[in-house]
């Protein structure tokens, strides 16, 4: 089932006299319960994309629909807040507190619906993610790059959302974590039946997709 709709999607940026366009009448549909990741040689305008799909820029000419619905009509930060998550290669938590309070954090702010206390809920979430109660309970400086992107997933799903965008995730890891980070993301879509979209600039990655994109010359095209 379709979650995520980009329709007739153009941008471009000012550059100097001239505005080039970086995005061109770009459709696709995203569904849910499947892993897409998205390649494209460097400033091709992969992250621009992530933004206008992800709420956090509005596109100059089209529509991004979530289940149906036109994103500009549910309002951008209402749409970020409380229909996705992102993440980052800098992985965007507060270092001073601890993955748990991290994860208790975003609850409160993005989730009405969980009652209080969120505590036990965040840590059996971490958990899931192999963030033992002993680590949860570290603050977020102490735990390796791995560990932190976990958290970050989890942070991330702490709000129960169904549509997950991941801007290279696992660009500072080693191979081994990389990998299980993807592992981790494929499974939400696989297990929970989300949506996932990984930009990569990894064929590896890119491999564990359910479906390979590229954005070239402004527009997504599936790699067979
Ligand atoms: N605010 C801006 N003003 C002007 N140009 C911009 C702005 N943001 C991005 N660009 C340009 O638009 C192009 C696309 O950028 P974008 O970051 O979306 O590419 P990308 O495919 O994600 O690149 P990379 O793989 O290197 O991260 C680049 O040439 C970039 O320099």
């Amino acid at each position: 089932m379709s979650i995520l709709r980009l329709e007739n999607i153009s941008y471009g940026y000012i550059d100097g006299n001239n505005k080039r366009m970086i995005l061109n009448n770009l459709d696709y549909t995203f569904e849910r319960g499947k892993f897409y990741s998205i390649l494209g040689p460097s400033g091709s305008g992969k992250t621009t994309l992530l933004a206008i799909a992800g709420g956090l820029e509005k596109a100059q000419e089209g529509n991004v629909y979530f289940e149906g619905k036109n994103v500009n009509d549910i309002g951008l930060g209402k749409y970020r807040r409380n229909n996705l998550s992102f993440v980052f290669q800098q992985f965007n938590l507060i270092p001073y507190l601890t993955a748990v309070e991290n994860v208790v954090n975003v609850m409160e702010i993005t989730n009405n619906q969980v009652p209080k206390p969120h505590y036990t809920t965040a840590l059996n979430l971490l958990d899931q993610f192999g963030i033992v109660k002993t680590k949860a309970e570290r603050s977020i400086y102490k735990l390796s790059g791995g560990e932190q992107q976990r958290v970050a997933i989890a942070r991330g799903l702490a709000t129960n959302v169904d549509l997950i965008m991941a801007d290279e995730p696992t660009g500072n890891l080693d191979t081994a974590t990389e990998q299980e980070i993807i592992k981790i993301l494929r499974m939400l879509a696989k297990e929970y039946n989300k949506c996932v979209i990984v930009v990569t600039h990894s064929d590896s990655i890119a491999g564990l997709s359910d479906i390979q994109l590229k954005l070239v010359e402004g527009k997504l095209t599936e790699r067979m």
